[in-house]
């Protein structure tokens, strides 16, 4: 573990309060990975996705994980859902419910938007009788209402986006694990999501890891970012970003935390390049 990776345990330990935490309470813990390493394939194929790394996350806290491609960030984010297994260390999510949402939106193209939303609340378990109130109540909170019936290629990009919003909504999860979801929005509505997932985050106390290659993203929406470095993939810094919410990316406060955050990502990205 780098002296790097102990910083982020000390972070973790004690970041600022969630949203509707009492005062004064230690954060309980959401994510715990702890010395985690992940390869790939084996012999000269051999690739060291992640090498022992360390990072805890509070309940209710957002944190963006940046860095080069390939340094490991979605490698991460699945062995946080489970999705797969480290090859050594641990990861811990106290028992905590998970949904993940992608740069493209999974709507079935076949179900209408309401059918989607349907289906997720379903495979949660949710009764029939609940459902069609609830289909409703969570498209109005995503700003669909009345878009219902409309088939994934009949909205725009944002609305595809929001409709996956909705479908991770319905999950009922406590840990949402975000890989560069705006990534392919124009800005104007990536702004727009930004407010939007700022204040879901908020409203529900979720606990928020988001990963982007966009610095002023992270600073935007994170209460901390990690930036992540390549071959192998570790912690190299976390950024604490106690700026006021809600933010504006043309704050010049968020601007001066973002040129910080952007020219040791420059580095890495050289560094790695090279
Ligand atoms: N299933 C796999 N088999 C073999 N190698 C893999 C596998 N998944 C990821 N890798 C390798 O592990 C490293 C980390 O990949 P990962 O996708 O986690 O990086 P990333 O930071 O998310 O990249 P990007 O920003 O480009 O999405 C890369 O070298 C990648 O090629």
């Amino acid at each position: 573990m780098s002296s790097l990776g102990s910083h982020v345990r000390e972070q973790g330990a004690a970041p600022a309060a969630a949203p509707g935490a009492t005062p004064g309470a230690a954060p309980a813990p959401a994510v715990d990975v702890r010395g985690v390493s992940k390869v790939f394939g084996s012999g000269s194929e051999q690739v060291v996705a992640l090498k022992d790394v360390d990072l805890s996350v509070a309940q209710g806290e957002f944190v963006c994980l940046l860095g080069a491609s390939g340094c490991g960030k979605s490698t991460l984010l699945n062995l946080v859902a489970g999705l797969d297994k480290p090859t050594s260390g641990t990861v811990d999510t106290h028992g905590k419910r998970i949904a993940f949402m992608f740069q493209e939106a999974t709507l079935f193209p076949w179900l209408t938007l309401a059918q989607n939303v349907d289906l997720a609340l379903r495979l949660n378990g949710v009764a029939k009788a609940e459902r069609k109130p609830r289909v409703s109540e969570l498209l109005a909170k995503v700003r669909l209402g009345g878009r219902g019936d409309r088939r994934p290629h009949e909205l725009s990009g944002g609305m595809r986006q929001r409709g996956a919003l909705a479908r991770v909504l319905a999950q009922d999860a406590d840990i949402v694990l975000m890989d560069e979801p705006f990534a392919a929005l124009d800005a104007m509505t990536r702004d727009a999501m930004h407010d939007e997932i700022e204040s879901l985050w908020s409203e529900l106390g979720l606990t928020v890891m988001f990963v982007t290659h966009n610095v002023r993203e992270a600073a935007r929406l994170s209460d901390r970012t990690v930036l992540m470095e390549s071959g192998p993939g570790r912690v190299k810094q976390v950024y604490p970003v106690t700026l006021p919410r809600p933010r504006h990316l043309d704050d010049p406060l968020l601007t001066e935390q973002a040129a910080h955050m952007t020219d040791e990502l420059k580095n890495e990205v050289a560094r790695h390049v090279r």
